[in-house]
């Protein structure tokens, strides 16, 4: 049985296509990139996986559970990085930890080897309101695995990172070789290397499935979408 499983996954905004008719299946352990162009729905399927919002249509199962019979279990399970960090701006570093760790049952211990983990040990007295976007995102990286979730959302992770950040953030996700990940990015050339699969999304419509083991690089993957957009 498939740990994640989407089928027939739809979400309609009015008249407007998040999504439409998404089935898919993700082993344990599996790490997926989700790449296509602006507006193609890949913030919408990771919004959808993470419970933030429902699907119009479909069903969505995490380890044999269908999410909408018991969201509060299925959240515990999940950690996400969304574009925006939704950081507590006034409060510390170690703060905004400490309340998720609450939240979670979490021992409060794991909250300054989680900061030290992403780099940010000598800042975590800090307000999160004086951090660069760099530090808020590695800082929302921390909080999203504090409570070790078996399946963990990022979208966009490496985006407005510099290079001491973005090797941290990559060797984080390397170390999580447990979870399962479902990553959205356009940075497909650095995404690639962690990815086993590459789903392309279309106007909404997932176009290809792709095991990276199989495929010759990101570069066949970026000229088959640019030059046949809407037909993968
Ligand atoms: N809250 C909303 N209300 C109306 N339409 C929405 C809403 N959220 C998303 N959409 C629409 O759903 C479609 C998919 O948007 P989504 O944000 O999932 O795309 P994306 O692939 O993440 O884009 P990007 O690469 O720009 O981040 C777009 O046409 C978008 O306009």
């Amino acid at each position: 049985m498939a740990f994640l499983s989407l089928s027939s996954v739809s979400k309609y905004f009015g008249p407007q296509v998040g999504v439409e008719g998404i089935t898919v299946d993700v082993s344990r352990g599996e790490t997926v990139l989700l790449f296509g162009h602006n507006g193609s729905g890949k913030t919408t399927l990771l919004r959808l996986i993470a419970t933030l919002t429902r699907p119009s249509e479909g069903t969505i199962s995490l380890q044999d559970t269908e999410f909408s019979r018991d969201r509060p279990t299925q959240r515990g399970d999940i950690g996400f990085v969304a574009h925006e960090t939704y950081l507590y701006e006034q409060l510390t570093a170690l703060e905004n930890l400490r309340l998720h760790a609450r939240l979670h049952g979490v021992e409060l211990s794991r909250c300054e080897s989680q900061l030290d983990a992403v780099g940010l040990t000598d800042r975590g007295s800090d307000p999160v309101s004086e951090f660069s976007h760099g530090m808020a995102k590695r800082l929302a990286l921390a909080r999203a695995t504090l409570h070790d979730p078996a399946l963990l959302l990022l979208d966009e992770p490496f985006t407005g990172l510099d290079e001491e950040s973005l090797l941290r953030v990559t060797d984080q996700l390397r170390e999580l070789t447990e979870t399962t990940i479902v990553f959205a990015t356009h940075a497909i050339d650095r995404g690639f290397d962690y990815a086993d699969r590459v789903l392309v999304l279309d106007g909404g419509q997932l176009t290809r499935d792709i095991d990276t083991a199989q495929c010759p690089g990101p570069d066949a993957i970026k000229q088959d979408y640019v030059n046949a957009p809407g037909q993968l």
